[in-house]
């Protein structure tokens, strides 16, 4: 497994650049740093083959990150929305393409954070972001990026809100490239059991983000990581482990995500990587096993 955090934890903006964290996330001792792709929508060419040529030569590997606004939503019943989407997605996939990101992950067969002071019509979005998805992994497929599909809470979304939903999901678009994405802090919120979730996901998870029961960093609070571990080993995950720890408030983060306390206890930017790299280095222990009870008879 190798391990990643995405860029957000230092950020309170998802737009900004990000190449700076290129060497940061290195030096903490990550394999991975998840980009945003609203930091991808208009760059150029050139910055493009730059920020490649800086995970490089730094030895990290890019994965990518988003979360659609209503005009990117797959499963809107517009059919210009729609089209916008498509247009947008496949942009995208090849700017990943050229970055060589072979993971892309979020709610992005709907939008995000769902806007709930509108009616929701969950069966009607279901078919036609199954449809629209379709299309955009067979493209992401030819790109060679993995299209993973985020399970998140009901508080942000509304279309796959358990492992279950999401595998349901996959399987009728039947396309390769998409494939299933957890996140524990989402999992802790609607699965019975997350280790159960885990082992149904299978050879379908694509990717996995790590965060805490308040989105603080692993370690820091009362998920099971242990038994976590011990699940992804016994479906043989081989891929991704990406933080996405949430701390400070404020911006279009902090609103988003809803943070409207300091997590951080009023961590200094150099607590912050501290913390990071205590996080990260207690994650590869506890998952590298066998320090688990979790039973690979259960
Ligand atoms: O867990 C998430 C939202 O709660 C998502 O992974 C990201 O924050 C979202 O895609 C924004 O990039
Ligand atoms: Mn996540």
């Amino acid at each position: 497994m190798k391990y990643g955090i995405y860029f957000a934890y230092w950020e309170q903006e998802w737009g900004v650049e990000q190449k700076k964290y290129i060497a940061k996330v290195k030096e903490l001792g990550f394999d991975i740093l998840e980009i945003s792709c609203a930091m991808l929508k208009n760059i150029s060419n050139q910055e493009l083959l730059e920020l490649k040529k800086m995970a490089d030569d730094n030895g990290i590997i890019l994965t990518a990150g988003y979360g659609p606004n209503d005009q990117e939503n797959l499963a809107s019943d517009n059919p210009e929305i729609v089209k916008h989407a498509i247009n947008f997605y496949t942009d995208i996939l090849k700017k990943l393409e050229i970055l060589n990101i072979h993971t892309f992950g979020g709610g992005i067969y709907s939008y995000w954070p769902v806007d709930y002071s509108k009616s929701i019509d969950k069966v009607g979005d279901w078919d036609r972001s199954v449809k629209n998805v379709r299309t955009v992994g067979k493209v992401a497929g030819n790109c060679g990026v993995d299209y993973c599909l985020e399970v998140l809470n009901r508080f942000e979304g509304y279309l796959l809100n358990t492992c279950m939903e999401c595998k349901s999901f996959v399987e009728e678009v039947d396309i390769p490239a998409v494939k299933i994405m957890l996140d524990t802090f989402h999992m802790n919120i609607e699965e019975d059991n997350m280790i159960d979730a885990i082992i149904l996901a299978g050879d379908k998870l694509g990717h996995f983000h790590v965060g805490e029961n308040n989105r603080r960093l692993p370690g820091k609070g009362n998920l099971p990581w242990y038994e976590i571990g011990a699940a992804l080993r016994k479906i043989g995950y081989d891929k991704n482990i990406v933080m996405e720890p949430f701390v400070k408030s404020g911006g279009g983060v902090g609103s988003d995500i809803k943070i409207w306390r300091d997590l951080s206890k009023g961590a200094t930017i150099q607590r912050l990587d501290e913390d990071a790299k205590s996080s990260v280095a207690y994650l590869r222990y506890v998952f590298s096993g066998p320090n688990s009870d979790y039973s690979a008879e259960k």
